[in-house]
């Protein structure tokens, strides 16, 4: 018999978008049941959840979970010189261990600040796939692959290895998509054997595309295209695609992607701590695109935390727009949890409190002063909470997170691992 769980007398942000006092029943890893009215549910164990925020889990739609181990290594650089002068060289010498622990200080980060589901684009991705399973959060993993010698025959193999070992692994928490880089570091000649690898495993794929002005100006003078014309023209975009950043799009591009219903992870945080420039997410939405908010890698943001990245995205299109309408509190919650969800390919299974979802759910403390007075309980979450507001975070239906409390793993030895790791990488 499935164990079942109640959660009592919290406000729930349910799937028609609004705020009410509910009860959240869960049976086994699935909610069975939201609402105010049911007295007959004979609960294993009963959470009370007064003066707490019920929301599903934060989706983290695009990272580089290891990339812990490089926070506050390389500040305040532009992405190329970042990438070519400090990260790459520093990357070279991870081992899958390093990986492993950065990833679990990642995890850590992430469940204490309500993030339910991350997408992850790296190397040594078994390692990514351990971590994820023995914490228990959820994630849709991407081996990063580049085209060029010596590791893109390797790269190719180890994704297809990667699909056919851990897709729908981990009591069915992970799942895997193909990561080719970018296309300043893919040629089409590889992308092509990406997208046939894609058919032929079914695999979807999580791509780096528009992030820079520099990257589309290259783009032009090298292929005559757009990075979205160019993946359009190779056949990326019929595979279904996950975009990271999108920054720089023309008109043509964002017709390109809706009609090849490319889902966009939006990372305001790093867009803007890059300089890399403000995504039009205002269009996006409005040409009916998906797109869900992510932190990219902790040395480029630097923090994995989803509420600001929420926050951000919000605040940022009214920047951009000069428009205080665009991307409302609303809108930017559904980001980060619903669209999210649909931008990973998880949409119908994470991503709303109803009743045949998965019991992916974090629960917020109302007490601290920033949460009165109480207007709008969306409008406090978007513009007002804090990461500390988190209380209780579960996936699966199972608690990873109580009373602030990691249940599944040893924070204290994450932290020292990573650190000594760290220090050896950045030497
Ligand atoms: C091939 S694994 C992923 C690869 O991506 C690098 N990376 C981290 N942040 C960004 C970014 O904002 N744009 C492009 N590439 C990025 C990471 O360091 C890995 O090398
Ligand atoms: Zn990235």
């Amino acid at each position: 018999m499935a164990k079942t769980l109640l959660l009592k007398n919290a406000y729930v942000w349910g799937a028609d978008g609004t705020i009410t006092k509910s009860d959240i029943a869960i049976s086994g890893s699935e909610i069975a049941w939201v609402g105010s009215e049911k007295q007959d549910w004979q609960a294993d164990h009963v959470i009370d959840c007064t003066d707490k925020l019920a929301i599903p889990g934060f989706v983290n739609t695009h990272t580089h979970a290891a990339m812990t181990l490089f926070r506050s290594y390389a500040d305040d650089m532009a992405l190329m010189d970042w990438l070519q002068n400090k990260i790459w060289p520093a990357e070279r010498k991870l081992t899958a261990e390093d990986v492993y622990w950065g990833s679990m200080l990642a995890i850590v980060e992430m469940i204490k600040t309500g993030t339910t589901t991350f997408a992850d684009m790296y190397f040594f991705m078994p390692e990514v796939a351990q971590a994820a399973a023995d914490s228990g959060i959820r994630a849709v993993l991407s081996r990063g692959m580049a085209g060029v010698a010596p590791t893109a025959e390797q790269a190719l193999h180890e994704s297809e290895v990667l699909f056919r070992e851990w897709h729908n692994a981990a009591e069915g928490r992970i799942t895997v998509m193909l990561g080719p880089h970018a296309p300043y570091t893919c040629p089409p000649a590889y992308l092509r054997r990406v997208v046939e690898l894609a058919g032929r495993l079914k695999a979807e794929i999580h791509i780096h595309l528009s992030e820079t002005a520099g990257e589309v100006e290259t783009c032009l003078k090298e292929h005559g295209k757009t990075p979205i014309a160019l993946m359009n023209e190779l056949g990326v975009l019929d595979c279904g695609v996950l975009a990271a950043h999108c920054v720089h799009l023309t008109e043509e591009d964002i017709a390109i992607m809706a009609r090849k219903k490319v889902r966009v992870a939006h990372n305001p945080g790093s867009n803007m701590k890059l300089a890399s420039g403000i995504a039009p997410v205002h269009e996006l939405l409005s040409a009916g695109i998906c797109v869900g908010l992510g932190t990219d890698g902790a040395a480029s943001n630097n923090n994995l935390d989803m509420l600001e990245e929420m926050r951000l995205a919000a605040l940022l299109a009214k920047v951009r727009n000069n428009d205080p309408l665009a991307v409302p509190a609303a809108t930017a919650l559904d980001m980060a949890t619903r669209r999210g969800a649909e931008a990973l390919g998880l949409g119908g299974s994470i991503g709303v409190l109803a009743a045949g979802y998965k019991a992916d759910i974090t629960l917020l403390s109302l007490q601290g002063p920033h949460w009165h007075p109480r207007h709008d309980l969306v409008s406090l979450l978007v513009y007002a909470a804090q990461s500390g507001d988190v209380d209780t975070v579960m996936v699966n239906g199972r608690i990873l997170l109580e009373k602030g409390n990691l249940t599944t793993i040893d924070e204290e030895r994450v932290k020292y691992e990573a650190a000594r790791r760290s220090m050896r990488l950045t030497r």
